[in-house]
């Protein structure tokens, strides 16, 4: 890693202060908004919000579908701040960048990060519209060194070797889908595993088939980053993909992806994924910073 891609603790702790000078609110909750689920945003009351320019520190979205904006705000009685707008490696961001404000949010006192992301479904069962709870995650970018906990390890965040078996909090997961049965939309959910890859190309063909036979359920290029910082520092995570196409597998199929139709499907299900965070944020238990997966 160069010298110019790293962050010292106080360049964080820089850009909580200013942040904590700017508004009253000190959140709980970290919502990160995946492609077309800026809408999130919209549900929190008595709103602070921030460019993404304005904060000190703060890298800037150049994704169509991620508006740049922090949002503050309280949700079913519990202060949260949600990012209208993530970062992803694809865009030329170092890793240390893209997770930046999840170690912010940790600075800001958060205990518990939500990630929303748009996936491709590579499950026969996901469809476009289905949602995912992310059970677990392949990090390929991780695997072969792509790692923002790369580098000096900052142990007034966690550990140089952090476990990654617990990730994605059970008892958040068990809640989400008794929620999802009290809404009536369980029919629409269910469980699996998220892969991100590189990006900004979709899968080629083989590619899908590849990721299809290492049990991958829906792939993206985002999150895992975010999750591997988050659970680092002791954040306890919950994840959702939206599912906004299937992932071309067959040399017969004439089908293919875009990003418009991703954001399309973002917008036509904003409605049920808001219902599902807010009722979610609104009953779980705060100060419960266990990580508890199986
Ligand atoms: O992961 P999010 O940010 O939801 O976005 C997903 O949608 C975009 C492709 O349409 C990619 O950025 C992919 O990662
Ligand atoms: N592949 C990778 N990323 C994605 C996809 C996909 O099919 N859909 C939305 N983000």
């Amino acid at each position: 890693m160069h010298s110019k891609d790293q962050i010292s603790h106080d360049d964080y702790q820089k850009t909580a202060d200013w942040l904590m000078s700017q508004t009253k609110h000190r959140p709980q909750v970290a919502i990160i908004c995946g492609s077309g689920l800026g809408m999130l945003a919209d549900t929190l009351k008595c709103q602070d919000s921030f460019a993404y320019s304005d904060i000190p520190g703060f890298p800037q979205s150049t994704v169509q579908g991620h508006a740049g904006r922090l949002v503050f705000g309280e949700l079913k009685g519990k202060s949260c701040v949600c990012m209208q707008g993530r970062f992803h490696m694809y865009e030329g961001h170092s890793l240390l960048k893209t997770t930046f404000p999840v170690r912010v949010f940790k600075l800001l006192g958060v205990e518990t990060l939500f990630v929303t992301n748009a996936a491709g479904s590579l499950a026969d069962g996901l469809q476009p519209g289905d949602i995912m709870i992310i059970k677990d995650h392949v990090n390929f970018p991780g695997l072969v060194g792509l790692n923002p906990l790369c580098g000096p390890n900052d142990d007034k965040f966690g550990p140089r070797f952090p476990a990654m078996s617990g990730c994605y909090d059970k008892n958040l997961r068990c809640l989400a889908m008794e929620i999802a049965k009290q809404l009536g939309v369980a029919g629409l959910m269910q469980e699996g595993v998220y892969a991100m890859v590189g990006g900004p190309n979709f899968e080629t063909i083989a590619e899908a088939r590849l990721l299809h036979r290492l049990g991958v359920d829906a792939v993206g290029m985002s999150t895992a980053p975010e999750v591997v910082v988050a659970t680092h520092c002791g954040l306890r995570v919950f994840g959702l993909s939206l599912i906004t196409n299937k992932v071309v597998k067959s040399y017969e199929d004439l089908d293919s992806v875009n990003h418009e139709g991703v954001l399309e499907v973002g917008r036509l299900r904003s409605h049920t994924v808001q219902q599902l965070v807010t009722e979610l944020i609104g009953r779980m238990e705060i100060n419960n910073n266990t990580n508890n997966a199986a």
